[in-house]
């Protein structure tokens, strides 16, 4: 049987987050000394942190929260395609891959590279992929990047047209030490019942 390996972010204080989001936080709020018996940790951190997923209600008030999401489109088998040194992903780029069938996606862009300083650019999801992926059968769309759009899009055209479309999308993903191929997937969100997103446990198992 084949390992789960970890395609999650590790979340550590003052990792990188979205210019401007609530820094990401872990402390002991209650000690062992003062409590007596146990410590007991507190943690402050956007919804949108590291590796996580994207509620629709993130870009759209009348969008589903986390508690509404399917939980079987985040467990099951994901095929990982290799993307890297691309300005942005189009229909063209995916046509290259047999994606029938395939109903989790992730792309490695590799554009991400060093995760210590939040990235000025990255690779954007073009108009029209989403119809295309829809079309192949493919409901969830998972890339190593803290989002679909471009960094400084106020329209986020992508994450409309990937939901309109019935895709679910996970950000953030570590996928370096990953090749092409198909794998089981497991990144669960938890249990928000009013969240727009979630951070995930993401790992993969080659099958
Ligand atoms: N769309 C990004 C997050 C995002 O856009 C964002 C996250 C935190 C604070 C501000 C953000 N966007 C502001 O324009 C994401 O899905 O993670
Ligand atoms: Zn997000
Ligand atoms: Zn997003």
């Amino acid at each position: 049987m084949n390992k789960w390996m970890d395609i999650s972010q590790k979340l550590v204080n003052d990792m990188v987050v979205w210019p401007g989001d609530t820094p990401f936080s872990y402390k002991v709020s209650w000690s062992m000394e003062e409590s007596g018996s146990v410590n007991v940790g507190e943690i402050k951190m956007s919804a949108h942190t590291g590796t996580h997923i994207d509620a629709p209600y993130h870009f759209d008030n009348e969008g589903k929260r986390v508690i509404d999401l399917d939980i079987n489109l985040y467990i099951g088998q994901a095929k990982v395609i290799h993307l890297p040194v691309k300005n942005s992903i189009g229909v063209q780029d995916l046509q290259a891959y047999d994606l029938s069938g395939v109903k989790r996606l992730l792309i490695y862009t590799g554009a991400w590279t060093n995760r210590t300083v939040f990235p000025e650019t990255i690779p954007h999801i073009e108009e029209g992929v989403g119809a295309y992926l829809a079309k192949q059968g493919v409901q969830l769309i998972g890339l190593d990047l803290p989002s679909v759009d471009p960094v400084d899009s106020k329209e986020l055209a992508a994450h409309h047209e990937l939901t309109s479309h019935g895709l679910h999308i996970l950000e953030g993903l570590v996928l370096d030490h990953i090749d092409t191929g198909d794998y089981e997937l497991a990144a669960l969100p938890l249990a928000l019942a009013e969240a727009d997103g979630s951070p995930v446990r993401a790992v993969l198992r080659k099958i």
